[in-house]
């Protein structure tokens, strides 16, 4: 999806951070208005949308399925389809975006029609199981094409019933319930109870959906996370709000805000704020356990240098369960911290992108850090002696892993990121940002 790929990119070594970035909208809101604009009355205006591959598959999946998308003023005005999406034929390519094959499955095999949804070769190894069983357990015709429990998914017209508890798996991905949540409603005669089996990761995820859906005219009862109540409806149950203004993405602001606590600062985000309802934007909390000053108004974020004795961040054990994103940036902070940071929670990191745990642990040690990693945590002690790999920073094909390891240019050698235009999956701009604030 990406346009021209670089081989690499220099960066460093940086003596300073400084400045203010705009954030580009959130990836998470803008996939769920995009699909909640295309199944409501009504046109809804979307301003702030993201710009990314993940949306642009979302967008371009919501021509193919003849949604009328018009992007021609700046905006992007959806002309909603009351529930009934007029193909119900195609083949949709979902890139690697999760926040978008897995709504949309959802949507399209409640819906009911000849569906085909497939994605990038990780896509075809990111799992889709708990999905697909909640959507079986309605009556739902979900097919794999190749392996059990991953895309590419055909999907074809199901006998849709709603009156016994539809249970989904919570532990693997929060995407299954925010996917089931969404849909549900489209079909919801009788008000329906959806129950979460094991524990429910990635919470803040979930308000970001109920939230959201709230905008829409359904508000769902949360009843402790682990049932959730769809009220019963008329059959058409989202309406548009009209004008809607995506927020800026609180999980984009963590390198900026982290680069403002490693390198002085004052950096300072805005499009995100107290107001956000992202989870994300917890992320400046823990700066601020590890030491940085961190001040925030509606709408903006800043950090401000470090408030420890020596000046320097201090190294934390963190739950990182409801910001399983943001993590990834606490784990490369933790180069520049006095002693080790140990983050837990984190299983759900090896079915994203690429496996994060084994890549993070891989590369930070490349920068001279001694990594501990496991199955759901790892732990970063420090470098003693920086380290520059002359082949550089691998990236895996994930965005996140490009965005963070540009703070290692705070360290004193300069830092080499391969393949860095994997941003392009949320951040297309991210380089020519970080340039802004980052100083010799
Ligand atoms: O619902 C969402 O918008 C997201 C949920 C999270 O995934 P998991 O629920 O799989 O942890 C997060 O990592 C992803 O980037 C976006
Ligand atoms: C996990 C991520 O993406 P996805 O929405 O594809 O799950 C992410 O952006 O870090």
């Amino acid at each position: 999806m990406s346009s021209a790929v670089l081989d690499y990119i220099e960066v460093g070594p940086f003596a300073k951070a400084e400045g203010a970035v705009a954030l580009p909208g959130s990836k998470s809101i803008s996939n769920r208005v995009l699909l909640l604009s295309a199944l409501a009355s009504g046109t809804t205006r979307l301003k702030g949308l993201l710009d990314a591959d993940d949306t642009r598959v979302m967008r371009a999946a919501l021509k193919t399925l003849g949604v009328d998308v018009d992007e021609t003023d700046g905006d992007c005005v959806v002309h909603g389809c009351s529930g009934k999406l007029p193909k119900d034929q195609a083949d949709l390519f979902m890139g690697n975006a999760g926040t978008a094959i897995r709504p949309l499955t959802a949507a399209l095999a409640i819906l009911g029609g000849d569906y085909r949804l497939h994605g990038v070769p990780r896509m075809h190894e990111r799992p889709i199981g708990d999905l697909v069983d909640g959507l079986r357990m309605v009556g739902a015709q979900v097919a794999y094409e190749q392996n059990e429990g991953y895309p590419p998914l055909k999907l074809s017209k199901g006998q849709i019933r709603t009156n016994e508890i539809i249970k989904v798996r919570g532990d693997v991905s929060s995407q299954f319930l925010t996917a089931l949540l969404m849909s549900l409603p489209l079909v919801a005669n009788n008000e329906i109870c959806i129950e979460v089996v094991g524990e429910l990761i990635s919470k803040p995820y979930i308000d970001i959906t109920l939230k959201l859906m709230s905008r829409f005219g359904v508000d769902v009862r949360n009843d402790n996370w682990q049932r959730f109540y769809i009220p019963a409806n008329s059959g058409k149950p989202y309406a548009s709000p009209g004008t809607l203004y995506v927020e800026g993405d609180a999980s984009s602001a963590s390198y900026f805000l982290a680069a403002g606590a490693i390198a002085g600062g004052p950096v300072r985000v805005t499009g995100v704020g107290k107001n956000s309802i992202q989870g994300d934007v917890a992320f400046a909390q823990a700066l601020a356990q590890m030491g940085a000053k961190v001040t925030s108004g509606d709408d903006w974020i800043e950090v401000h240098g470090v408030n420890t004795p020596n000046g320097k961040l201090k190294g934390i054990e963190l739950d990182c369960l409801a910001i399983p994103d943001a993590a990834m940036t606490l784990a490369v902070a933790g180069l520049f911290a006095e002693g080790a940071t140990k983050l837990t929670g984190i299983a759900s990191w090896k079915v994203k992108e690429t496996d994060r745990i084994a890549a993070m642990a891989k590369e930070l040690q490349k920068m001279g850090a001694t990594v501990k990693a496991a199955d759901d945590y790892i732990e970063v002690t420090p470098p003693k002696q920086w380290a520059t790999p002359v082949d550089g920073i691998d990236t895996y094909d994930d965005h996140r892993m490009a965005m963070c390891f540009s703070l290692a240019a705070f360290g004193p050698l300069k830092v080499r990121i391969n393949e860095p235009t994997c941003v392009a999956k949320t951040f297309p701009e991210y380089f020519q940002e970080f340039a802004k604030v980052a100083k010799k």
